[in-house]
Parts: C-alpha cells; structure tokens; sequence
C-alpha cells in the first residue's frame, strides 16, 4: 500500500533520510520509533508531499508520488495527480490543527465539501457519524476552545477518516496531551485499527501501545531502518546494540 523505494531526503548538508526502503502491506499496522532527529517525523512528511525528496520513488496504492525522467532528473506528479494520491492518506498531526473559528463538526466538513465535492448534507451526515463514533456525539457545536486536547485529537481524527482515506498517518499523536487524557485517543486509535480496512504508520513515543497495536516496529536510526519485526521481537529480544541501547534509554526514563 505504501513503499519507499531508496528515498532520501536532505536538507542542505543534512540527510535526514538515507536511502530508505520501507513497505507497508494494505491494513498493515506500523510503529516507527527511534531517536529525536533520526527521521520519524520527515517519512510522514514526505509521504503527504509536504516537501519534496531528493531521490528515490515513494509509491501509496500503487503510484508513484514522484518520478525520473529520460536524464534521471527527479519529477513530480502533477498537482491533480498529487491531489488525488494524496486523498488516499490522512494524517493527524501532534498539535491538532483545527480550523480555530469553526465547530468540531464544520471543521469535519470543511474538506469533504471543498476537495471531494460531497454536498453539505452528505458531508454533514458523514462528520456526525464519525463524531460519535470517537465518543464526541455531545460536542458537534462546540468549538476547539472549549475542548480539551484529547477532545480535541479525537475530532482531528474524525476529520482526517472523513476524507475516506485508505492510510492514516499519526505523528505523536499524544505528545502534547496531558497524561490522563492519552488514554482516550489510544483508545480511539485502537478501536479504528479493529473495525476498519486501514493501512496505519504511526510515529510514536508510547512504547506499551507500539507494543500491543502494531504488526511491525521500525527503530530509525540515522535517517535508516536500524531494525524492524513483530513487536514482540523488537522490545523483548532486539539483534542491534542500538535499538537495545534506545529501548533502555527510553524505559528509564518513562
Ligand atoms: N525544514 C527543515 N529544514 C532543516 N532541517 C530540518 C527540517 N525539517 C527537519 N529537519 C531536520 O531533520 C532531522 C530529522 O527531523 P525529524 O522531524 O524527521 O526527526 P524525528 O525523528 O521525527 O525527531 P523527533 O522525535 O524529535 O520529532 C532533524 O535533525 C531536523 O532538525
């Protein structure tokens, strides 16, 4: 469903991504842990064609977001074709990003109406569904102001599955939360990779829900996959010194 075929991306001298292969099978559930700065973040980004990489083919569903020319010169898709791979990927982000001056129910409108062309009423009927199905059917009318941050993260969720997408990207998603409200996005989280057909890459820093939610882990390191396999594997019994040393690292101070 998505695949990174030798991608890598630089920022000046930097390179944050180093030839990076990764394939995720459709309905595949995967974590990417790893250092601050080994890269996490930049997959996500790339994969919604924020920036552009310098080298290397990214695929979603079969296309590519990207290809060479006769002179082996990076291309890009076309804006349309863009648009149209990118429908197929949601992505919540750490800090919500909701419309500030709409409801929680507007800001599940918005991009139904305006990128997919359903009419309000449809749109409408979808975003309320997907409200009550993240426990917010109370709280269509109310504003982000007058949410909390998991309340919060739970509409930007619900915005993001209105768009029908076949991929959902979490990028620490509970980091800016307050610790007791972790729980009800995990949960949220846990109960979209249970009912529905969807492929889930998730950036995180919750060890024990990387554990129990994902088929695979991938530990970055350098802008590479230092080490991936079943969760099992890579927390209780990894091969590299360094998932090791990261996984210590982490215990001790959480
Ligand atoms: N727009 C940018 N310009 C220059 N450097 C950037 C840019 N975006 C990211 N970087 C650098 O790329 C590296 C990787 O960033 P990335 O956000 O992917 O790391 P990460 O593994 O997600 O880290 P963290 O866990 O701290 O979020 C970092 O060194 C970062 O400073």
């Amino acid at each position: 469903m998505v695949r990174f075929e030798n991608v890598t991306k630089s920022y000046g001298a930097l390179t944050v991504l180093d030839q990076l292969n990764l394939d995720i099978e459709r309905n595949e559930k995967v974590s990417i842990i790893g250092p601050s700065g080994s890269g996490k973040t930049t997959v996500l980004r790339m994969l919604m064609t924020l920036e552009r990489i310098n080298d290397g083919v990214i695929w979603v569903d079969g296309e590519p977001l990207t290809h060479m020319d006769r002179n082996g010169t990076m291309v890009k898709a076309s804006e349309r074709h863009l648009r149209r791979v990118r429908g197929k990927i949601g992505m919540v982000f750490q800090h919500f990003n909701l419309f500030p001056h709409m409801t929680a129910l507007q800001n599940c409108i918005e991009a139904p109406v305006s990128v997919l062309g359903l009419s309000r009423a449809e749109a409408e009927a979808r975003a309320a569904e997907l409200l009550d199905m993240v426990g917010l059917g109370d709280k269509k009318g109310h504003f982000p102001i007058q949410m909390s941050g998991g309340q919060k993260q739970r509409v930007a969720i619900a915005r993001a599955l209105a768009m029908r997408p076949k991929v959902m990207l979490f990028d620490e998603v509970t980091s800016a939360l307050d610790p007791e409200l972790v729980g009800e996005v995990l949960n949220v989280i846990r109960q979209l990779g249970a009912e529905h057909d969807l492929t889930m890459l998730m950036v995180t820093h919750q060890m024990g829900f990387a554990k129990e939610f994902s088929d695979r882990v991938c530990f970055f390191y350098g802008g590479k996959i230092a080490e991936q396999g079943p969760p099992d594997k890579l927390f209780n019994d990894p091969d590299n010194d360094r998932t090791r040393q990261f996984l210590s690292a982490v215990l001790e101070a959480g």
